[in-house]
């Protein structure tokens, strides 16, 4: 077994034309799936894996609390505006398809495309997610990138999280909270030039109240995305915490 997907609801026709556009993958059924209970909490965990790939998917929040987190959020978190809120490419300015902000403890600073942003105290909220991942993973965090999807036009596109300030023994550590989302891995050798391999994406869902570990070395060999989804109309807000190792701080996430 070297692919998995996660689907938790049946898509619509649209939604299914949209999946067909791109690369076909190979399913796994469910009981084929290991799951993993290495980790302190006896959540039940998937672990799905393809070369270079190491990922671990689990429910960490039902749903009562996962609709509370998510309106404490929308109630707590600032996102970035203005200058912030957009990034450089060759020299030309673009809005971010989403709203960012990040937090983290004192100093930390997440820098990609010509922005710099500064790591606002975590919240209370924040903080009582944060201490879910760890129990449920044994890893600590000290910074995290909110991202909120206002609907299925709001996406990210195909990008590594591989700097060199990431701890690679920490994984990065995907909260998702609000509308399901599809999410695709590509590894960087399947997508463009004359070495271009045939190594099919891996695609899965992202269930409300969700946590996607991305272990090293997924980072390095595989580009990550959230797509548009047309048919999707209501809001998601995901959170990557991540261990920034401070005296390697110079950059954040490259988009490519
Ligand atoms: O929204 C997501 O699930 C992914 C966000 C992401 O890739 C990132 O913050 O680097
Ligand atoms: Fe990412």
């Amino acid at each position: 077994m070297d692919k998995f997907v996660i689907r938790h609801r049946k898509r619509s026709a649209v939604e299914e034309d949209e999946w067909k556009s791109e690369e076909p993958i190979k399913k796994c059924q469910e009981d084929e799936c290991e799951v993993e209970e290495e980790f302190s909490q006896p959540i039940p965990w998937q672990k799905f894996e393809a070369e270079g790939l190491d990922c671990d998917y689990s429910l960490l929040f039902d749903k009562e609390e996962a609709d509370r987190l998510f309106n404490q959020l929308e109630e707590e978190v600032v996102y970035f505006t203005g200058d912030k809120a957009k990034i450089q490419v060759y020299g030309k300015s673009y809005s971010v398809p989403r709203k960012q902000a990040t937090y983290g403890d004192e100093g930390l600073m997440y820098s990609f495309s010509g922005v710099h942003l500064q790591a606002k105290p975590w919240t209370p909220t924040l903080e009582h997610i944060r201490d879910a991942v760890t129990k449920a993973t044994g890893h600590t965090f000290n910074f995290v990138l909110i991202n909120r999807y206002k609907n299925g036009h709001d996406h990210i596109g195909e990008h590594r999280d591989d700097e060199r300030e990431l701890d690679p023994a920490c994984p990065i550590a995907s909260v998702s909270l609000g509308a399901v989302r599809d999410f695709i891995f590509r590894h960087k050798d399947a997508r463009t030039g004359s070495s271009k391999r045939q190594i099919e994406p891996v695609k899965l869902e992202l269930a409300h109240g969700s946590l996607l570990l991305m272990n090293y070395p997924t980072n390095t060999y595989w580009y990550h995305s959230l797509p548009v989804r047309k048919k999707v109309k209501t809001p998601r807000i995901n959170l990557t915490f991540r261990r920034i190792v401070k005296n390697r701080q110079k950059t954040g996430i490259k988009m490519e």
